[in-house]
């Protein structure tokens, strides 16, 4: 009898303990003016609940609280918005105090002058230095044919073997980058390269813990040998007569080029074009391999599109400008695949000042902020699962309230204008409206011929590339590069998936085994 008492004490001594340390810490967040939601445990936060529940995690939220709440992720306190006219409203503002806001951690790993560690003059130089590189009259004269050429390499002799598509698409565009930058691909110092550049990118995805053994502590020596390694290849450069015609041969010539940039710049620029290009361009080839793979008849249309550019070639003659402009349902099934596996979940930003969201709001962004919350809640009312949800969520609600856990105004999800405070993260997550049946009807089936009806990639909700100050600068590049690799790809092989390839959507795209394919010439 004595055990269980002290069970029951102690049970209702960790609920109550609990109970305050929660409040607490809502208490502690309390603020007029801010946005709905809540804060969880003290320094984790709601972290283990987003990371495991991943997209289910904000859906529950903006269920409760709408499209623009708070919480506390990834260590800081966060404004999840994921609204589409807000999300523009965050991008095209970074004037005003909307900054990148990536983990300082990442950040220190990719150098203080990448262009995600700079802000204002500042960030448009070195934008301006890094677009100067990949202008639509280089990715003609000088790109695509770097690119055709390695791609012919990359995929020669992949028929009757069992190839890994994860593992090829990411060293396809971590050697295709190190080919555009500085002419190397398959010498010693790329495959050094390439040992240090793989260990500098799970750093940036790790806990920064700057202890022996840890990711992030390897990621900062390896960040230290490919400076090295970067520095070596200006020392050679600069001994050498000869001008070489890639990125960093441009860099280099200090008298024609309007970009004057320090040894450090260089630097952090080279990690910034391989990084940025590397994740997004090798994950959007894999799924892109995938979606046609089951789905036949979109390869057959995609395979149409590239045997009539090669129907009046060579065997060994590269594509033109003209061929590669000509592939519009490559671009559709590229997009296609971004949406449908979201590629990228959202971007991030952080407040440099106290600010209010709706100040610079428009009026017809205002009121289709409202129709569509309106819209929403008419759609809670017709569903009667979530009907029984609001019902046992009201009762929560009475007892938090009674309880004086969250404060009235908090509760009502009416738009109001909220007050962000300064330092906080915003996390622009896209991620839904890539799903909204609105925007994109039947959203959940592969349909690239959506993307030819309407000019879907120039409506304003489409954010797979970012959007205002920081739209990525190498869309165009990217492309390019999966389009070349889908043309050779689909007019050599046919492939078949083998068995025990697993998929993760979240928080990252990818194959956890590998996504093999069994290969055989078409
Ligand atoms: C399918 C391929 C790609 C996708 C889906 C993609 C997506 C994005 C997104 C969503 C952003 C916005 C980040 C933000 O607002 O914080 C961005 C920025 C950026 N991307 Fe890309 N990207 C791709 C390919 C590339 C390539 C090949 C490069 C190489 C040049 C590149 C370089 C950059 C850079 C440097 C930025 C930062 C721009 C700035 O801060 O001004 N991206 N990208």
């Amino acid at each position: 009898m004595a055990v269980f008492t002290v069970v029951i004490v102690v049970f209702l001594g960790l609920i109550g303990f609990s109970t305050a340390l929660l409040r607490w810490n809502e208490l502690r967040y309390r603020k007029k003016g801010l946005p709905p939601g809540t804060m969880g445990w003290p320094i984790f936060g709601e972290t283990t609940d987003f990371l495991k529940q991943g997209p289910n995690f904000m859906k529950n939220q903006t269920a409760r609280y709408g499209s623009f709440f708070k919480s506390h992720i990834l260590g800081c306190p966060t404004v999840v918005s994921m609204d589409p006219e807000l999300n523009r409203f965050i991008l095209m503002n970074e004037s005003k105090g909307l900054v990148p806001g990536y983990p300082q951690s990442m950040l220190d790993i990719l150098g203080k002058c990448n262009i995600a560690a700079v802000h204002g003059s500042t960030h448009k130089y070195m934008r301006g230095a890094l677009l100067s590189l990949i202008s639509p009259t280089i990715l003609r004269s000088h790109i695509l044919p770097k690119i055709d050429e390695f791609m012919r390499s990359h995929l020669s002799n992949w028929q009757d073997h069992v190839i890994d598509i994860q593992e090829k698409t990411k060293e396809m565009a971590f050697f295709s980058s190190l080919k555009q930058i500085a002419g190397i691909e398959s010498s010693s110092i790329a495959q050094e390269f390439m040992h240090e550049f793989f260990k500098l990118v799970l750093g940036t995805l790790s806990l920064p813990i700057d202890l022996p053994g840890t990711n992030y502590r390897r990621a900062f020596q390896a960040r230290q040998n490919i400076v090295n390694i970067v520095a070596r290849l200006m020392e050679e450069r600069r001994a050498s007569t000869v001008t070489e015609e890639d990125m960093l041969g441009c860099l280099l010539k200090e008298e024609e080029n309007k970009y004057k940039l320090t040894d450090e710049e260089i630097i952090d620029l080279i990690i910034t074009l391989v990084y940025s290009g590397y994740e997004t361009v090798s994950t959007t080839s894999m799924m892109a391999v995938k979606y046609l793979h089951d789905h036949p008849h979109v390869l057959q249309e995609l395979r149409k599109e590239h045997l009539a550019i090669r129907e009046n070639k060579k065997p060994d003659e590269p594509i033109t400008w003209e061929d590669y402009k000509s592939m519009r349902f490559t671009r559709a099934v590229i997009f296609e695949t971004s949406r449908l596996a979201t590629i990228v979940n959202g971007v991030l930003r952080k407040t440099t000042q106290e600010m209010e969201i709706n100040g610079g709001f428009d009026i017809n962004s205002f009121m289709l902020f409202t129709e569509r919350e309106r819209e929403r809640e008419r759609e809670r009312e017709r569903s009667p699962k979530i009907y029984s949800f609001c019902c046992l969520y009201a009762i929560w609600t009475f007892w938090v309230v009674s309880n004086g856990i969250i404060a009235n105004e908090e509760i009502c999800i009416e738009f109001s204008g909220f007050v962000i405070p300064k330092g906080w993260r915003i996390y622009v997550y896209t991620r839904e409206v890539n799903y909204d049946p609105y925007l994109y009807p039947d959203p959940l089936s592969f349909n690239p011929w959506r993307w030819m009806e309407k000019n879907l990639e120039s409506q304003p909700h489409f954010l797979i590339f970012g959007g205002g100050t920081r739209l990525c600068p190498g869309k165009e590049l990217g492309i390019m590069e999966i389009s070349t690799f889908l043309h050779y790809f689909v007019t050599k092989y046919r492939w078949e998936e083998e068995e025990g390839n697993k998929l993760v959507k979240f928080p990252r795209v990818q194959a956890t085994n590998g996504l093999r394919v069994r290969v055989s010439s078409c």
